[in-house]
């Protein structure tokens, strides 16, 4: 028997479910995970990434990849490139295997239908080129819900632009944050962080190490003890900006464990206030 997620009175539920780089390269993974997401009951956006396979395309081309705290430096070439493989490539594709699930999924970036819009970052000791960052109050919600009341399910890719004609490449843990965030005024919402590995763990090399709960206090000791690191931390701080913003639920966990949300059994790293 599955276990419906209740709703407060007035406000239905949403899972922004974001997938990062290494879900998104393993085919056998991706289909197991879309299956899951599928099953998932309430309003759902999907969010993805796909750093993994614009490094791979950038290599084929020739085009050095550069990144600096898990943030990618965006020159035109390589946003040339992050265009083509976030809002071509990955974002047709997780498309077209969601249709054949059932789900009748629309890809957007967010220039589409200006639904996230983003300022260029300002240079300061780094200049990391047509990189966005997402300014409060530059989600549409009000239109994105539109789109899921008419029966549509979003998936987003990692891309903004900024009104005036420029794309921008964004962190997809940035952009799934800010949508959870925009969308918690109307909508009962769980922020849910998919990668490869059970959720934050103790020992990054023991699966069997999963950390159930973290709060901000056991997030400062985690990390001046570096058990958490590199693209752990901006997930994180996203996280915990998110729960701060009214997000109901923030979870870090295994894409192939998705599906254990729907049996309402225990799954991955809970944040908490
Ligand atoms: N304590 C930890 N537990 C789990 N993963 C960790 C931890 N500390 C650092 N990491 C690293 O964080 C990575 C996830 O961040 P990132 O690569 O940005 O995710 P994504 O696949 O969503 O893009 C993991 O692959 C792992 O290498
Ligand atoms: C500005 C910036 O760094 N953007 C990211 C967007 C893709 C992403 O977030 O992909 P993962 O979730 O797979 O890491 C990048 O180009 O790598």
């Amino acid at each position: 028997m599955t276990t419906k997620h209740t709703d407060t009175v007035g406000k239905g539920s949403l899972h922004v479910i974001k997938i990062g780089g290494n879900v998104i390269d393993n085919s056998e993974n991706l289909h197991h995970f879309l299956k899951d997401f599928t099953a998932l009951e309430g309003h759902k956006i999907l969010v993805h990434g796909g750093g993994k396979v614009a490094t791979q395309l950038a290599d084929t081309l020739g085009i050095e990849s550069k990144l600096v705290d898990g943030r990618r430096i965006t020159d035109i070439e390589t946003l040339r490139v992050v265009t083509m493989v976030y809002g071509g490539l990955i974002n047709k594709n997780i498309v077209a295997q969601l249709q054949r699930f059932g789900t009748n999924a629309i890809g957007l970036t967010g220039a589409d239908g200006n639904f996230i819009r983003a300022v260029k970052r300002p240079v300061k000791t780094i200049d990391y080129g047509y990189v966005g960052d997402i300014k409060n109050d530059s989600v549409d919600a009000a239109a994105i819900s539109r789109l899921m009341e008419a029966g549509f399910t979003p998936v987003f890719c990692a891309l903004t632009h900024d009104g005036d004609g420029q794309m921008l490449n964004t962190n997809a843990d940035t952009i799934a944050s800010a949508l959870a965030v925009a969308l918690a005024k109307q909508y009962e919402t769980t922020l849910i962080y998919c990668f490869e590995k059970k959720g934050v763990l103790q020992d990054i090399n023991d699966e069997d190490s999963l950390i159930r709960d973290i709060d901000p206090v056991r997030y400062e000791e985690l990390k001046k003890q570096q058990i958490i690191h590199s693209g752990m931390l901006p997930k994180l701080d996203n996280a915990f900006t998110a729960i701060s913003c009214g997000v109901k639920a923030v979870i870090i966990g295994k894409a192939d464990e998705l599906g254990t949300l729907q049996k309402n059994e225990p799954f991955g790293t809970r944040l908490s206030k």
